[in-house]
């Protein structure tokens, strides 16, 4: 078993705390995706896994192994972790065969270099140098090396980041059936939320040096703790509403929850666009809208909505719709659960949309016109 444990892990560049007691599970054999702005320490995350720079406490492990335990570091050598950086660091003096067999014994070295030039399909190619490559074969290159030492753990920062949108699609998907079929465990970090959700059995979010949430891409994507995880994830509307037991009670009406609620109470609930239906009617529940934007994305259709009464509404409600909307006004409803969310810690506290800066009541989410004395 050689699942990756990360716990309570802290590292500085100088003086300044990059990781603030960063927690994470990777099981054995699966892919995982660590999801965060530019600058969070994503990479400075994986080369303290990798064992390139010193934790200043927590501990690291590989199955059973310790990497670091904060009493005994393993030399970066030893760890049988693999690394691909961003823009691949191969070899220019040495072929595709020889970059790969690169650290492989001889006896073993060109059956090694023949199976792994199959496994990311580079068959035929093994006599050119990295110079003689597009940008993805240099990156199948890259990710062939790293797998050649047979790591238990391979670690890939941004490996995609430097190609085009059609490449970037193809070799992730290609790169992660490599991963499945060589079982081998592996974090991906990647500031690309879809990449993240196409790629990962797992996704962490990593905010101010922490983890802010971990889990499957489904729950991350429909069940965020946060609406920081919410709106980082993809395009969320995020309603006011008073929430019991097991209903959201909004001004787009009543609606179910994703999961029963703890405790009742005035919140905020998120609805993912394609959740938001709109009619060209009134009917119950539905809001009147302004279209403000409406385009064309070849899968869909992506609106920009503003609600006529604001009701504590966010100014702008984003709709996905699968067919044309061509009229420039709409009714709004919404349809499937609706999720409650919590403002990340340390934000400001939420103004009503329609309450001016001045007379913010902070404490207070307002109370959809729809459930007043209801
Ligand atoms: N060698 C270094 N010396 C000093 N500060 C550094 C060093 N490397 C990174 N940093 C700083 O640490 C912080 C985290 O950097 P890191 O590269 O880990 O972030 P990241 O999330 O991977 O960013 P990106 O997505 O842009 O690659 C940044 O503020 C960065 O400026």
């Amino acid at each position: 078993m050689s699942g990756l444990s990360v716990k309570g892990l802290r590292a500085a560049h100088g003086r300044n705390e990059i990781l603030a007691g960063v927690d994470l599970t990777v099981e054995d054999g699966a892919l995982a995706c660590v999801l965060g702005p530019s600058g969070c320490g994503k990479s400075t995350l994986l080369r303290v896994i990798a064992g390139f720079h010193p934790a200043m406490a927590g501990e690291v492990a590989l199955g059973e192994r310790p990497l670091d335990d904060g009493r005994r570091r393993l030399p970066a050598q030893h760890r049988r972790v693999g690394y691909v950086p961003q823009d691949g660091a191969l070899f220019p003096h040495l072929t595709v065969a020889g970059n790969i067999g690169f650290g492989v014994p001889r006896a073993r070295r060109r059956a090694k270099v023949a199976e792994l030039l199959a496994l990311v399909g580079l068959d035929g190619l093994q006599d050119r140098h990295p110079h003689q490559l597009s940008g993805g074969q240099q990156q199948r290159v890259a990710l062939a090396r790293a797998l050649a030492a047979e790591p238990e753990l391979l670690l890939l920062d941004e490996p995609f980041a430097a190609l085009d949108a059609a490449l970037r699609t193809e070799l992730r998907a290609e790169i992660a059936a490599t991963l499945r079929r060589a079982g081998t465990t592996a974090v991906l970090v990647t500031h690309d939320q879809e990449e993240a959700l196409s790629f990962a059995d797992t996704i962490a979010v990593m905010r101010n040096g922490r983890i802010a949430q971990q889990g499957t891409p489904q729950r991350l994507y429909h069940e965020p703790d946060d609406t920081a995880v919410a709106r980082f994830l993809g395009e969320a509307n995020l309603i006011p509403a008073a929430i019991t037991a097991d209903k959201a009670l909004t001004v787009l009406g009543p609606l179910p929850l994703t999961a029963p609620a703890e405790a009742n109470g005035h919140g905020l609930v998120m609805l993912r666009p394609h959740q938001l239906r709109l009619s060209a009617e009134p009917g119950p529940g539905a809001i009147h809208a302004t279209i403000t934007d409406n385009r064309f994305r070849g899968h869909d259709h992506r609106l920009e909505l503003r609600p006529t009464v604001p009701d504590g509404l966010p100014a702008t409600l984003i709709a996905y719709t699968g067919t044309p909307w061509n009229a420039t006004e709409a009714w709004v409803g919404a349809q499937g659960a609706a999720h409650p969310v919590s403002e990340p810690p340390g934000s400001a506290p939420r103004r009503p949309a329609h309450e001016p800066a001045g007379q913010a009541q902070p404490s207070r989410t307002p109370v959809p016109r729809a459930v007043n004395g209801s």
